[in-house]
C-alpha cells in the first residue's frame, strides 16, 4: 500500500507501506499510481515527496511475486508517469533504496538521502538486471563506467558515494522526510525539463568499444558462467549507443531472457535460503524464535594458529573485548604481530580505526576465567582438545559457553570432558576465518538451545552466515566432501587427469577443481585423518589389498603422494607442480602423469577416456546423495542449510543454487537413475547407492525443493 497525505500546506506526501522493506508489491504499485494521480490532480498540491515507512525507502520489486503470476500496475509506466509529472517529485531516501526502489527514485526529479542510507542496483545478484529503466537512466545520470560498475557488481553504496557520483542531490543527517519536504517547497515552481533523466544524453567516453569490450571480459572472467552480468553489460551498452526508447526495448528483451532462466530461479532461491537458515530449528523442536541468546561481552580464543588468528581478527572487528591465549611464547609473539597487521590492513580498507586495543594476549589459560564465551582453535587433535576442554571447564566462570572450532571431531565427546555439556557447541569456521562468510554451528545431543542461539548470534555479529547443524563426522560440509573427493580419486585411477577433472568442475562454476582445492588446503590433512581411521597404511605394512578397505573400493593415491612429501602448494608439489613452495599457480606435472601410468600398470587398470559429463555426474551426484542422507538423518533441518553451506563455504556456484537445489533442477528422477547406473558399475562403492529419501522423493513425484521438509517430516513420522 501507499498512503497519501498533504503536509506543509502544498506538499503531497506519498508513504510506501509494506514492511519490513516496503517492497514494490502489486498493492504498493497500485497505491503509488493512485497517489500520484491524486497529487497531480489536486490544485493545492504544488510538489510531491515519496518516502518509505519505518525508515526504509524501498527494497525494490517484491521478489516473492516473481515466482507467480504478476498482477497490478507494471513498474515502468508507473515510473514514467512520475518522471513526466508537471509538479516536482522528490524521493526521500532513508535505510535502503535498492533495485526497483532506486529505479523509482531515479524516476523522481530530485533525490535527498539520509547519511546512513544505502543505495544500489543489486538485481544481478538475483540473476536479473535493473529492468525498470535502471540500466538506461543510471548511465545517463552518472556516466557509463560508474553505471557499469554498480549494475554489474550489484554493490550497495553509501549516501556519501551516491552524492559524489551524482545519484543524489543532497545528503542529510536530520529527518530525511523533513529535508525532502523543505526541498520540495523550494523547488515547487522550478522548471522540470532538465530534471528528467530519460531525456539526458548518455555522457560519451572516447572509446566506447574498448570500454565495453573490457567490461565484458571482466564480467565473463568473474561470472564463471553466470548470464546476468553479461546481460547487464549489454543493456548498458544499449543506453550508451541508442536513444532512450530503444534502450528500454533492449532492457526489456534482456530481462525477459533472464527472468525465466534457471539461474534467476537459483539465485532468488539463494536469497531466501540465506535468510531461512537464520531461522534454525533443532530436532527436539527448539528454534530461533523461542531460544534467546545470552549477552556476550567478553570472548576468548584459545590457540593462535592460522584459524585462531582469523577468528581473533573477526572477533576484534566486532568491537568485542577478546582474550587471546597461546601457550608457546614464540607462537604468541608471531600471532600478535600477524593479527595486528591483519587488523590494520582491514581497517585501512574499510576507512576505520583498527581495533587493536580490544585484545589481551596471554600464555596462561587461567586468563579466560571471566569471559562469557570461549572459542577453542587449537590443532585438530582429539587428545589435545580433550585436555583443553578439561582445563576450560575448571577455570571458566559458571555458565561460560565453550565452543570448539573443529572441522570434523565429535562435539559430544568434547562436551563429555566438561562439567556442563549443555554449554558446548561447535563453531566450524572456514579458512581464512576473517574472510569466509560461512559458519557451521554444531550442536550435540546435549547442547542447550541457548548455547546454539548464542553461537548463532555471535556469528552474525562477526558478519558470518551461521547454519545450525547436528553432530556427525564432518558435520554437513566435510561429510559431503568425502564421497566427492573419493570419486575424483577413482576417476584418476580409471584414466582421468587432475587437469581434466578440475576443468570439468571449474566449467561447472567452482572457483577451483577438487585437485587444486586439495593442493591449496594441503594433502596431509586428509592423510592424517585416513591414518587415524586406519585407512592409509603404507603398502608394505598392509595385510590387505591397497585398493580395498573393509570390502569397499579404496584409492591410496592421496596417501602415495603424501608418502613422497607432496603436500600441495606448501611443498611446491601435489597434484600439480608450483614454481616454489607457497606459490599458487598450478602447473601440469609430468611426474604426476607418469606416476599415474605406473600406478595403473601396477594394479592392472586400463585407462579409458572419461568425459566431462561423467566427471560431473559422479562427483556431484555422489555429493548430493550424501546430502539426502544428511537430511534423512536430521543433521540438517532442510535443503536450504546444505545449499547455503555449499555456496558460502565450498565455492558451489551460486547461480546453480547449491547442490540440493541443483538436484531439483536436474530432476530427482535423473539423479536417481544416474546413481543407480554408477552403483551398478561400481557395487563396491557404497556412497553411490541411492539414498532412500531420494527414492521416496522420486516416488512422490519429485516435489519442489521448498516442500521437501514436509516429505522428510512424513518419512520421520513413519519410522
Ligand atoms: C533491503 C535489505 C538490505 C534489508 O536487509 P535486512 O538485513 O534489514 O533484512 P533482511 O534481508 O533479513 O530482509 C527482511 C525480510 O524482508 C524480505 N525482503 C527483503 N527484500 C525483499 C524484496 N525485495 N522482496 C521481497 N521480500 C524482501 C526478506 O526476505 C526478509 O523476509 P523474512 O521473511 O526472512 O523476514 C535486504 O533485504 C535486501 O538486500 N533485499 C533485497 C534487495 C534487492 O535485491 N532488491 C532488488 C529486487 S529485484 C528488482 O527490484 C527488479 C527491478 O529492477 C525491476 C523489476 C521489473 C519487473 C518486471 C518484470 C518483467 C518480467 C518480464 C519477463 C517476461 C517473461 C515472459 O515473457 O513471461
Amino acid at each position: 500500500m501507499a498512503l497519501f497525505s498533504r503536509v506543509s500546506g502544498s506538499v503531497g506526501l506519498i508513504t510506501l507501506q509494506n514492511p519490513p522493506v516496503n517492497a514494490l508489491s502489486a498493492a504498493v504499485r497500485q497505491g503509488i499510481v493512485d497517489s500520484v494521480k491524486r497529487a497531480l490532480s489536486d490544485p493545492e498540491v504544488k510538489s510531491v515527496v515519496i518516502c518509505g515507512e519505518n525508515g526504509v525507502f524501498c527494497g525494490g520489486a517484491d521478489i516473492k511475486e516473481f515466482g507467480g503470476n504478476m498482477s497490478g500496475p507494471p513498474l515502468i509506466p508507473m515510473i514514467h508517469a512520475i518522471e513526466a509529472a508537471n509538479k516536482p517529485v522528490v524521493a526521500a531516501i532513508e535505510g535502503s533504496a535498492l533495485g526497483g526502489g532506486l529505479e523509482l527514485a531515479l524516476g523522481c526529479h530530485y533525490r535527498i538521502a539520509h547519511s546512513k542510507a544505502r543505495l544500489g542496483l543489486p538485481e544481478v545478484s538475483l540473476g536479473l538486471l535493473p529492468a525498470a529503466g535502471g540500466t538506461q537512466r543510471l548511465p545517463r545520470l552518472i556516466g557509463v563506467p560508474a553505471a557499469l560498475d554498480l549494475i554489474t557488481t550489484g554493490r550497495h553504496i553509501t549516501a556519501a558515494e551516491a552524492l559524489q557520483l551524482g545519484i543524489v542531490d543532497q545528503v542529510t543527517k536530520q529527518s530525511t522526510v523533513n529535508a525532502a519536504v523543505n526541498f520540495a517547497l523550494n523547488v515547487a515552481e522550478k522548471p522540470l525539463d532538465a530534471r528528467r533523466i530519460s531525456t539526458f544524453p548518455c555522457p560519451h567516453s572516447s572509446d566506447l568499444d574498448a570500454l565495453f569490450e573490457e567490461a565484458m571480459q571482466k564480467v565473463q572472467k568473474s561470472a564463471r558462467g553466470a548470464i546476468a552480468p553479461v546481460a547487464c553489460v549489454q543493456a548498458v551498452r544499449a543506453a550508451a549507443t541508442q536513444p532512450y526508447n530503444q534502450g528500454m526495448e533492449r532492457e526489456k528483451e534482456l530481462m525477459a531472457t533472464l527472468f525465466t532462466s534457471g539461474q534467476a530461479r537459483a539465485l532468488q532461491y539463494c536469497f531466501f535460503a540465506q535468510r531461512a537458515v537464520g531461522k534454525w530449528r533443532m530436532p527436539n523442536g527448539a528454534c530461533w524464535d523461542t531460544s534467546k541468546p545470552r549477552p556476550v561481552h567478553k570472548v576468548a580464543v584459545i590457540g593462535l594458529g592460522t584459524m585462531g588468528r582469523g577468528i581473533l581478527v573477526a572477533l576484534a572487528q566486532t568491537g568485542l573485548s577478546v582474550v587471546a591465549v597461546e601457550t608457546q611464547e614464540m607462537q604468541l609473539m608471531e600471532a600478535k604481530q600477524a593479527v595486528s597487521g591483519m587488523l590494520e590492513r582491514g581497517a585501512k580498507r574499510r576507512g576505520v580505526v583498527p581495533t587493536l586495543h580490544n585484545i589481551t594476549y596471554s600464555q596462561n589459560i587461567k586468563s579466560v576465567a571471566e569471559v562469557d564465551l570461549v572459542i577453542e582453535a587449537v590443532f585438530e587433535d582429539m587428545a589435545l582438545k580433550e585436555k583443553v576442554f578439561q582445563q576450560l571447564s575448571a577455570v571458566c566462570k559458571p555458565g561460560t559457553f565453550l565452543c570448539t572450532n573443529t572441522s570434523a571431531l565429535d562435539i559430544d565427546h568434547l562436551a563429555s570432558q566438561t562439567g556442563n555439556p549443555e554449554l558446548v557447541v561447535g563453531m566450524h569456521f572456514f579458512a581464512p576465518a576473517h574472510v569466509m562468510k560461512l559458519l557451521e554451528v554444531v550442536y550435540g545431543p546435549r547442547s542447550s538451545p541457548q548455547a546454539v542461539a548464542t553461537a548463532m548470534h555471535l556469528g552474525k555479529k562477526m558478519g558470518k552466515i551461521g547454519v545450525a547443524v547436528g553432530n556427525c563426522r564432518g558435520f554437513v560440509g566435510n561429510r559431503m566432501l568425502k564421497p566427492y573427493i573419493e570419486q575424483a580419486f577413482f576417476l584418476l585411477e580409471e584414466g582421468g587427469t587432475p587437469e581434466k577433472i578440475d576443468q570439468a568442475l571449474e566449467e561447472f562454476g567452482f572457483p577451483m577443481g577438487v585437485f587444486k582445492m586439495s593442493d591449496l588446503s594441503g594433502l596431509d590433512i586428509g592423510w592424517r585423518v585416513r591414518k587415524g581411521d586406519g585407512l592409509a597404511e603404507s603398502s608394505a605394512a598392509s595385510q590387505q589389498s591397497p585398493r580395498i578397505r573393509d570390502g569397499r573400493r579404496y584409492s591410496p593415491l592421496g596417501d602415495l603422494l603424501c608418502e613422497q612429501g607432496r603436500f600441495g602448494q606448501k611443498t611446491g608439489h601435489g597434484w600439480y607442480q608450483y614454481d616454489k613452495p607457497g606459490s599458487q599457480l598450478a602447473r601440469s606435472d609430468p611426474w604426476l602423469h607418469s606416476f599415474l601410468e605406473g600406478y595403473r600398470a601396477q594394479h592392472g587398470l586400463v585407462a579409458r577416456r572419461i568425459d566431462q559429463q561423467e566427471v560431473l555426474e559422479r562427483c556431484l551426484y555422489v555429493l548430493i546423495n550424501e546430502g539426502f542422507r544428511i537430511l534423512e538423518d536430521g543433521i540438517a533441518s532442510g535443503p536450504e542449510d546444505i545449499d547455503i553451506i555449499y555456496v558460502f563455504g565450498y565455492g558451489w556456484p551460486r547461480h546453480r543454487g547449491g547442490p540440493m537445489f541443483y538436484a531439483g533442477m536436474v530432476g530427482l528422477a535423473k539423479v536417481l537413475e544416474r546413481l543407480e547406473h554408477y552403483h551398478q558399475a561400481h557395487p563396491d562403492v557404497p556412497y553411490l547407492q541411492p539414498c532412500s529419501l531420494l527414492r521416496r522423493l522420486v516416488a512422490s513425484g519429485s516435489p519442489p525443493v521448498n516442500t521437501w521438509k514436509e516429505v522428510i517430516k512424513k518419512v520421520r513420522s513413519q519410522l
